[in-house]
């Protein structure tokens, strides 16, 4: 882990933390009035220098991709739980993952907007690291079982691709039953079609050098 991540990824994790202790924490009003005094002082800190937009894709020196605002895997974000992938031999894109109690839906339960959050990240993903990158066109899932807190896992593996089209399939289980299913259609973007079409004329264009 590189010296800024080492410095940011705690924060988010304190933030974490601190939104699962705003739902469950039983202090009273006077021991919540003094936190909110703490987090009045941390707010204005951190709110001395800011980014103008959001944050975007940012790229290390030496090429590695950062996705820190990410709302899945984020390393900044404390709404991502987040997320951290493996990518099999054969494609196949596995995350193991903890959802506290700021996750819940459906009562003691993950949520199910939560749930389509983290496919929608493993699939594209999966799409992106087999070859085919793309945009969310259509994801489709199966509420087959709920789906408790707590430690989690999702996978997903492409079905086949069409051209500008991913076909990805997944699934979230909590280690012994399915509870989620998820198919998805990533598409590769006309605007990016048709930069990668003007980059690739520009090359071929391009006088020989000697
Ligand atoms: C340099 C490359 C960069 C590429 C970008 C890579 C990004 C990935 C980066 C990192 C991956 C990490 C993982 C991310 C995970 C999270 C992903 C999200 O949450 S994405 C946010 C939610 N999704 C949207 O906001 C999409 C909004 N919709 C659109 O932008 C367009 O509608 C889009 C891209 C889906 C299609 O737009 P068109 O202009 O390219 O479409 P047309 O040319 O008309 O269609 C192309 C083909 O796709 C079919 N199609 C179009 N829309 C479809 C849809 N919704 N479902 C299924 N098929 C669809 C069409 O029928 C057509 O098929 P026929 O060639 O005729 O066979």
């Amino acid at each position: 882990m590189d010296a800024e991540a080492a410095v940011v990824g705690p924060l988010a994790e304190d933030l974490r933390v601190l939104n699962e202790l705003s739902v469950v924490s039983e202090v009273d009003a006077d021991a919540v009035g003094r936190a909110r005094e703490h987090l009045e002082a941390a707010r204005a800190i951190l709110a001395e220098k800011t980014l103008d937009g959001p944050y975007g894709v940012r790229f290390t020196a030496d090429g590695r991709q950062r996705s820190w605002g990410n709302a899945a895997v984020g390393l900044r974000n404390p709404i991502a739980p987040p997320l951290e992938f493996v990518k099999d031999d054969d494609g196949t894109v596995r995350a193991d993952y903890f959802l506290r109690r700021g996750y819940e839906g459906p009562p003691g339960l993950t949520h199910g907007g939560i749930s389509a959050l983290i496919l929608d990240q493993v699939l594209g993903y999966t799409a992106t690291v087999n070859g085919c990158p793309g945009m969310t066109g259509t994801l489709t899932l199966r509420y087959r079982n709920p789906t408790p807190l707590g430690a989690l896992h999702a996978e997903a593996r492409v079905d086949r691709i069409e051209g500008i089209k991913a076909f990805v399939v997944g699934h979230i289980s909590d280690g012994e039953t399915v509870c989620v299913e998820a198919e998805g259609v990533f598409i590769l973007p006309r605007w990016a079609r048709e930069r990668m079409a003007a980059e690739a004329s520009a090359v071929t264009e391009a006088p020989a050098q000697d």
